[in-house]
């Protein structure tokens, strides 16, 4: 299905330390989960300040495609569930992990076909976990497929019950049976049987925003969610900022000893990017959460750190640009599951960072990050808005960095590079180093 066209883009170096207040758009795992959560309830709810990007503009179509009526009036979405979801319809997923592991447990509630499809890049991502439990739940999948595109049929409601998985490559399987469990005849018993599972605040976020929805999630004992069959009620919502998407600009502050501050970051959250607090400290950087928001000040010192990422492995591309840019060796681990997300990060970053002079090894989960003298070149993005990230965090330091498409950051922050360059002109105003150039 259509991907964006290519945009090279010249990375820009900062001029000074970058002194900046940024407003980071809405998280697109919030925004996702409100989205479908929504489009299950048993009367209409308001979205305001939901994420309006490529991956939520899929979501919002893919619900679409199944009947549900979505509006959008400025910051507001009003979501209207249909009586009945529709069959016949044609998901196209992106590359977005969310809608292709969180719409087809819906599209079993359809009477009927719904066929899936995404980019091309999106065929390698797992599939094959959903695929599976949801044959065991009654759904047909066509040509017995394990990944995009494929065709699902439904009966209208399945039976639910025991689903025996092994998530350890995705939380999002669990995520997805569990945001439609509620609406399956008997519930949805979730039981994951394999390695630990990554990303966990994603599935806790989930169970959060279905209890916030009057649906009984039991999830006492470990590895296992079992969702009590009954309404979703409704429930208007404000989204939070995405505090992934502010780790490139936090980052900013910590590679160029400069200061950001990101408003509205929340005391308390269950989004993963939260715990770049704790990253940056272990860089050396000095952390603050007040009530202007959270405050990142480089210092002179960027710390070598032992990071095991696996509960925020989103962030691994971000926090491997810093790595390369700190005082010796730094080890990121547990994120070996991040070879199937939007490309297989762990190679992407360990040939981009030595194609710029680094060295960086691959371990079976992770990264082994040596600091080199790095130097000019181009930083290719592989489809992928975090390399898109770390690409630009880098070429903030490092001459003429050249990033071979930036489109994709469209996926979760259509307004990066305009932030980005306001970041930098602002800070380049208040260092005059704007006016001694004129
Ligand atoms: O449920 C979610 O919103 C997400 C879960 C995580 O996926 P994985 O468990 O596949 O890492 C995360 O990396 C992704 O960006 C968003
Ligand atoms: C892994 C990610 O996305 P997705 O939701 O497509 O899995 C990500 O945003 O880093």
């Amino acid at each position: 299905m259509s991907t964006p066209q290519q945009q090279p883009w010249p990375a820009p170096i900062a001029q000074a330390p970058v002194e900046a207040t940024v407003l980071i758009p809405g998280s697109k795992s919030e925004t996702n989960r409100a989205l479908v959560l929504a489009a299950l309830a048993t009367g209409p709810s308001v979205i305001t300040d939901g994420l309006d990007s490529r991956d939520t503009r899929l979501m919002r179509d893919a619900l679409r495609a199944l009947g549900v009526g979505i509006t959008e009036a400025g910051n507001q979405w009003t979501v209207q569930p249909p009586s009945t979801l529709s069959a016949g319809g044609t998901v196209d997923c992106g590359l977005a992990g969310t809608v292709m592991r969180f719409v087809p447990p819906i599209a079993a509630l359809v009477n009927g076909s719904v066929s899936f499809d995404g980019d091309e890049q999106a065929y390698a991502r797992p599939m094959d976990v959903m695929l599976a439990a949801l044959d065991q739940l009654g759904v047909t999948v066509e040509d017995q497929a394990t990944s995009l595109p494929f065709t699902l049929t439904g009966t209208g409601r399945p039976a639910g019950g025991v689903v025996t998985i092994d998530a350890s490559s995705s939380s999002q399987f669990v995520s997805g049976l569990l945001l439609a469990g509620a609406k399956y005849a008997e519930g949805i018993d979730i039981r994951h049987d394999g390695e630990p599972i990554p990303s966990l605040p994603h599935i806790e976020m989930t169970v959060a925003m279905l209890r916030a929805r009057g649906v009984q999630v039991d999830d006492s004992e470990p590895d296992r969610w079992v969702v009590a069959p009954g309404p979703i009620r409704p429930l208007d919502v404000s989204i939070e900022p995405d505090l992934s998407n502010a780790a490139p600009f936090l980052a900013a502050a910590a590679v160029t000893g400069g200061t950001v501050t990101i408003p509205h970051w929340p005391t308390r959250t269950l989004q993963p990017g939260d715990h770049l607090r704790g990253i940056l400290e272990q860089f050396g950087a000095e952390v603050r959460l007040t009530e202007a928001g959270l405050t990142v000040h480089g210092t002179d010192q960027l710390h070598h750190v032992d990071l095991d990422l696996r509960e925020a492995s989103e962030l691994t591309p971000v926090v491997a640009a810093v790595a390369a840019l700190a005082n010796t060796t730094s080890h990121i681990r547990g994120v070996g599951h991040i070879r199937g997300h939007e490309t297989d990060r762990l190679a992407a970053l360990e040939f981009e960072l030595n194609s710029l002079g680094g060295h960086v090894v691959q371990t079976d989960d992770g990264l082994t990050i040596h600091p080199r003298l790095m130097y000019s070149g181009e930083w290719r993005t592989y489809a992928d808005h975090r390399l898109a990230q770390a690409g630009a965090v880098l070429g903030l330091v490092i001459d003429d960095i050249v990033l071979d498409d930036v489109s994709c950051v469209d996926k979760t922050m259509p307004e990066f590079v305009t932030l980005w360059q306001q970041m930098l002109a602002g800070s380049e105003r208040r260092s005059g180093v704007a006016e001694a150039r004129e």
